[in-house]
């Protein structure tokens, strides 16, 4: 863990050091990554079958260890806890509420000079879903990917998650089966997003490829961009918070590892204005680490990734240092969050005040927990049900409508040097 003060002379280099090592942590898989496709664009399902023996540990060879039927998931809906299956249903109520209000209007109308205009959305035909499962099973993933594209009106849905050494994770398929999903292969990495990309024999090639995943995983997705479409670059989970001395260091300890534990290359700072306050929770986080379950990587991610700055005034410095991070998650642990919030231009997502712990986004508050990471909130937004929508505009003009705005479009074409173009229009002005 880093501790950095505003006040020292060398912060900003410090600080800068801290901003850039997220792009220097993308670039260490690229090279892995790039090989995994080609493998799998040429190899197809036989270079599933390599890289899930070697990466989960699991042999590919009936169709039942490749896919997963809907049965299979209904039964499992059945089998897990009450309390766990209301919990489902609860999360996918929120979720399904909150994007349904996303769906966008189609537009249609005549405007001053007599053109009509317009643009209709239309759902893409085939959307493949990641939902993670290498360190953690993520049901809460799945539906966070699947409810918004069956808003959408996505016709095929396909998820691709890892059962590392062949265990499929029982609420994985309980959310499966509550979010209506009946196609699920058991291929995870980036080699499960090439599939997605390209085809393969068993796998047929979707539109769009949406989820949350590891460093392989989002490379995999950047890379593929523009063969297939993405929604964002959704990587290892990042938590900034800002906390003033009137917190409990235990709550604020823990809202910092709850992003640690997703993977050692998460990244966990918190901005306080309270030195003694800072020590507290750096001594909190070190005894928590011991009782934690996922202690191990936590550590890891704490130890390489975690940032303590101590500013002097949250109000006045705390703005540029969260816009210049542009992280995933943005805790605001203080008594007028809505006002830090106004100042805040880039971040995946913003948890305002005391009793708002990111992790209540993660699975049920029901905005998307897909969320852009390593600094891309600068352009990216959090998956949404446009994700899986696109808008093809139209034009309609009559004989009154072209002479109004012809003349114009054959002006700029002979401008263009583009005769064409202007003869197009002219030949309908005479
Ligand atoms: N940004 C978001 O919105 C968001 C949301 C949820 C989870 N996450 C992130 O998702 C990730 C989940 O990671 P995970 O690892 O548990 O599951 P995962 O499914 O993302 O990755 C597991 C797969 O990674 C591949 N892999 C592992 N080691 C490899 C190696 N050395 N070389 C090549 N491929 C390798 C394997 O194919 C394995 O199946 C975490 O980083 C978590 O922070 C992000
Ligand atoms: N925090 C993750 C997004 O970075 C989402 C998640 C799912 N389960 C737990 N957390
Ligand atoms: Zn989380």
């Amino acid at each position: 863990m880093k501790q950095l003060s505003t006040s020292d002379p060398d912060f900003a280099k410090r600080f800068t050091r801290l901003v850039e090592a997220r792009r220097e942590a993308d670039s260490d898989v690229a090279g892995q990554v790039l090989d995994i496709l080609r493998t799998v664009r040429t190899g197809g399902d036989n270079a599933l079958v390599q890289y899930t023996q070697r990466y989960d540990g699991y042999s590919l060879v009936e169709d039942d260890d490749w896919r997963v039927s809907p049965e299979r998931c209904a039964e499992a809906y059945e089998q897990i806890a009450p309390e766990e299956r209301e919990a489902l249903d609860l999360a996918a109520r929120r979720i399904r509420a909150y994007h349904e209000a996303q769906l966008p209007e189609n537009r249609d109308y005549t405007d001053d000079d007599g053109v009509r205009l317009g643009a209709t959305w239309r759902p893409v035909d085939a959307a493949g879903l990641y939902v993670p499962g290498g360190r953690a099973a993520y049901p809460s993933s799945l539906l966070m990917n699947a409810i918004p594209a069956r808003v959408a009106g996505v016709e095929r849905i396909a998820v691709v998650t890892p059962t590392p050494r062949g265990n499929s994770n029982p609420l994985v398929l309980a959310a499966a089966h509550v979010a209506g999903i009946d196609e699920i292969w058991r291929v995870g990495g980036a080699q499960a997003v090439a599939a997605l990309a390209y085809g393969t024999d068993r796998i047929a090639p979707v539109d769009v490829i949406t989820g949350p995943g590891n460093a392989y995983v989002a490379e995999a997705k950047r890379q593929l961009y523009g063969v297939v479409g993405i929604d964002m670059v959704a990587g290892p989970s990042e938590i900034l918070v800002v906390a003033d001395g009137r917190n409990d260091p235990d709550w604020i300890a823990a809202d910092l590892l709850s992003q640690a534990e997703h993977d050692p290359t998460s990244q966990s700072i918190l901005i306080t204005d309270d030195e003694g306050f800072a020590a507290m929770v750096s001594d909190s986080i070190d005894l928590q680490l011991g009782q934690l379950s996922t202690g191990k990587t936590a550590k890891a991610s704490w130890d390489a990734n975690g940032a303590i700055i101590v500013v002097s005034d949250i109000a006045g410095e705390a703005p540029e240092l969260i816009n210049r991070l542009a992280a995933e998650h943005v805790e605001l642990a203080i008594d007028d969050p809505e006002s830090l919030m106004r100042d805040i231009r880039h971040a995946g997502s913003i948890f305002l005040g005391r009793m708002t712990p990111e992790a209540l986004g993660d699975y049920v508050a029901g905005p998307n927990h897909v969320l852009p990471t390593g600094r891309r909130a600068r352009f990216s937004s959090g998956l949404s049900v446009l994700d899986f929508m696109k808008r093809t505009s139209f034009i309609g003009l009559d004989d009154k409508a072209i002479r109004a705005i012809g003349p114009a479009a054959a002006t700029l074409a002979h401008a263009e040097g583009l005769p064409a173009h202007a003869k197009s229009v002219e030949l309908r002005l005479k």
